[in-house]
């Protein structure tokens, strides 16, 4: 069969299922469940690839992780992946009730040719937890799932269509400062004031903000200001995210950092005690293999997915994604697809725009895209060289 034979009928197998698909993102994107307690998300999603045929390992390594695993081993192990996580108050405001279904539907398309290609075929959709928070993609790869994966893909929710999303590394900084409790009216010089070296620090790293690099972002929020307005603070605690290009340059960006917490404390009196967490929250850039994202361009161009014309779109730099750290152990790819709307992710709107019937057509022809990008690669096997040459240089530019 022809290769365009091929992703008709793997998009055709999509569309059969059309129905049943946007049901089971209802059902995720009507129980939303944070970081690794996507219990029924995990549920569903392992019940409904067990009825299309796959072979399925739950609780895979994590309790809310999953592999579910069609075809042979002997040639290509092509991998997509699903995210299942909300978010903490706005549910589903980065969509991964769509991305679990695009993961659910690729996976559909491309078993649905798998017999019919030259050589063996082995496919793995695989549930990964905790992309908002924890990074469930390093526990696993941390436990070599991805050791004998070719290529690995996965398609994000947007406001725009960005087949190749530049994203940052990112590390979190947690800081307590730690002072002494008096009256605010009384003794106040008795006092020493964590939420002032709290206050200090938040603003120290306002206005190092004029003078970072282009694409280095610090955010953060102060969890823990004191608990009550006549009793002065001793203890307050913050949390950062640090995002850059690169590792080398979160580095850099970290010493600057240190310096606006550090000097709080001494302006104040504080004790201060901070730590980056270098554990499975750290996530790697995202590297976009050039192969697999010029195939998915053509893919998707075909099914009438244009990419964004506004280069100040498209060039934009941010976010993270623990898909970062996976682009990093195996060729990979991760489009951002336009929703039809303009709300921002991690907001209330997008939640909407995410469980609506209109935004099907979307995610469903990213499934097709992606699909039909595999079966360029399985049915050109010489193009994996290609892939793995760049990703071998990727990694060494990075
Ligand atoms: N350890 C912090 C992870 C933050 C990840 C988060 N990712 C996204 O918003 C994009 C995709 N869900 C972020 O970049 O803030």
């Amino acid at each position: 069969m022809s290769a365009d034979n091929l992703k008709a009928k793997s998009s055709a197998a999509i569309q059969n299922c059309a129905s049943d698909l946007y049901d089971l993102s209802q059902e995720i994107w009507k129980n939303p469940e944070l970081a690794f307690k996507e219990h029924r998300a995990h549920q569903v999603l392992t019940d409904f690839l067990e009825k299309q045929g796959f072979r399925v390992d739950r609780h895979y390594k994590l309790d809310t992780a999953f592999r579910a695993v069609c075809g042979e081993e002997g040639g290509l192990h092509v991998c997509v992946i699903c995210e299942y996580d909300a978010l903490p108050g706005i549910g589903h405001g980065c969509g991964h009730n769509l991305i679990a279904e695009v993961g659910v539907a690729t996976g559909i398309a491309i078993k649905e040719v798998i017999q019919d290609f030259q050589q063996p075929v082995k496919l793995t959709v695989m549930g990964t937890p905790a992309e908002e928070a924890g990074g469930g993609k390093n526990f696993l790869i941390q436990d070599g799932c991805f050791k004998d994966v070719d290529f690995a893909m996965m398609a994000h929710p947007f406001t725009y269509n960005i087949s190749r999303w530049r994203c940052l590394a990112i590390i979190t900084l947690e800081v307590t400062y730690k002072g002494e409790a008096s009256h605010p009216a009384y003794q106040t010089w008795q006092g020493t004031n964590a939420l002032d070296a709290a206050v200090l620090c938040y603003s120290n790293i306002s206005v190092l903000r004029q003078q970072m690099r282009p694409h280095h972002q610090v955010h953060g929020i102060i969890e823990n200001g004191g608990t009550h307005p006549d009793i002065i603070p001793s203890e307050t605690t913050l949390r950062f995210y640090l995002r850059a290009h690169t590792e080398t340059e979160l580095k850099n960006l970290e010493k600057s950092v240190v310096g606006c917490v550090e000097s709080a404390a001494i302006a104040t009196g504080c004790q201060v005690e901070y730590s980056f967490k270098r554990d499975a929250s750290k996530y790697s850039n995202l590297i976009q293999n050039n192969t697999l994202a010029t195939l998915y361009e053509r893919n998707a161009e075909v099914l009438g997915v244009t990419n964004c014309p506004d280069k100040s779109v498209t060039g934009a730099v941010s976010g993270s994604t623990d898909m970062g750290n996976v682009t990093h152990v195996v060729p990979g790819i991760h489009p951002m697809f336009a929703l039809p709307t303009d709300a921002s992710i991690h907001s209330r709107n997008f939640t909407l725009q995410a469980g609506t019937l209109e935004s099907q057509p979307y995610a469903l022809n990213q499934a097709k895209a992606l699909a039909m990008t595999a079966i360029d690669v399985i049915c050109q096997p010489q193009l994996m060289d290609t892939i793995r040459v760049e990703f071998q240089q990727d990694l060494a530019n990075d």
